[in-house]
């Protein structure tokens, strides 16, 4: 009997235990095998480009820990690098780009869009046959609204003050940016699944800093926007969203969008996940620096999910990205937690 992919088992609904589990940026610098490929690479955008290494290092952490799912190692800004906008990543600065002008979106060049994606699909191509029968790989774009506000700004800000002031002061230049990123991330994805991903998650870290209107009409519409135009192709690839920080929208990101898993950051409380998971798949939550911390903290925040939403249609995840200074043994320490429960 072919070995079963326990994530697409969750994502259809059914309750798995222990549950299914994998980490956010699990591919990364907390790993020495990663840092040690990484300088071999040349720069991280190089390292994204080049499939012979992207595949090395988006395979360590399932050689490493086994985990239930592979994440393509690449980044979310590649998708406005391949529309002709420059990008670059500065060690302690993460990602510089020109602040893209209103008058300049409708230049943004679409016409070698998948030519210059190209190692990406092969990296997928590469790991689809590489990774264990069992292991379910997960292709990933960013949320539209996500990927602008670095379009915008130029760089990370902590509340995108940048991006939610253009959005009022060029309303229809917004608009327009944020259908360019919609209808090029959904033909991404599409390419992405072709290639063999059997999943793919929406990235929408910025998805907390907007008020009401603007949640529905830059967060909730041009993801809506995606899934129906993967959908369309794809019936059946499960879609991952994960609006970090999305608060009280969580609920209607996950019914107005249509995606089929709801990625939950660790401010989430678990009687709220309890409720969003009787409308489907969650993932997540874990605070990423109780896996920092260790010990009792890491512990018992691993035992309060498992035991709030281990009885369902649970993908065990951390509630954001595991930070470079996460000791391994740390990861080793939860990965046995959550194995070990029945
Ligand atoms: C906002 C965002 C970005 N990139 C991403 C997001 C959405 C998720 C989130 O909110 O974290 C998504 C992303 N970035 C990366 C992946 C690879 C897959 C994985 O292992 O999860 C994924 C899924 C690799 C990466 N992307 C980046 C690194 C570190 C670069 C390096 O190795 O030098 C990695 C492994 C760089 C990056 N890329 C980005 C930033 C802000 C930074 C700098 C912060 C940092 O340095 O950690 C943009």
């Amino acid at each position: 009997m072919a070995a079963k992919r326990t994530v697409l088992e969750v994502l259809k609904g059914e309750t798995v235990s222990p549950p299914p589990l994998w980490m956010m940026r699990q591919a990364g610098r907390y790993l020495p095998e990663y840092r040690e490929t990484r300088k071999r690479a040349g720069s991280f955008l190089d390292l994204c480009y080049n499939p012979d290494l992207a595949v090395e290092v988006t395979l360590q952490p399932i050689e490493r820990f086994g985990f239930d799912a592979s994440i393509l190692f690449s980044d979310i800004l590649v998708v406005p690098h391949a529309l002709g906008r420059d990008l670059r990543f500065e060690e302690g600065r993460g990602p510089l780009l020109t602040p893209i002008r209103a008058d300049e979106i409708d230049e943004l060049d679409t016409e070698l869009f998948h030519v210059n994606l190209a190692p990406v699909y092969e990296t997928v191509r590469q790991l689809r046959r590489k990774l264990p029968e069992e292991t379910t790989l997960i292709g990933f774009c960013g949320a539209p609204w996500t990927v602008a506000t670095y379009m915008i700004a130029g760089h990370g800000t902590p509340d995108q003050a940048p991006a939610r002031l253009f959005s009022y002061r060029e309303s229809q230049a917004m608009r327009r940016l944020l259908a360019v990123l919609a209808e090029q991330s959904a033909a991404y994805l599409i390419r992405q699944i072709e290639a063999g991903a059997d999943v793919v998650q929406i990235f929408d870290s910025w998805s907390g800093v907007l008020d009401e209107a603007s949640f529905q009409a830059f967060c909730v519409e041009p993801v809506a926007e995606i899934v129906r135009r993967v959908r369309a192709v794809y019936p059946e690839v499960p879609i991952i969203g994960f609006p970090k920080g999305a608060g009280f929208n969580y609920a209607s990101y996950r019914s107005l969008t249509g995606i089929t898993g709801l990625g939950l950051d660790w401010t989430v409380p678990l009687t709220a996940a309890k409720a969003l998971q009787k409308g489907g798949a969650v993932q997540g939550n874990l605070d990423p620096l109780r896996l920092v911390a260790g010990g009792r903290a890491l512990e018992e925040g691993v035992a309060a999910i498992l035991d709030t939403l281990g009885d369902g249609p649970l993908i065990f995840n951390l509630g954001h990205g595991i930070t470079p200074e996460t000791p391994i043994a740390h990861v080793e320490a939860m990965v046995k937690q959550v194995r070990s429960r029945r």
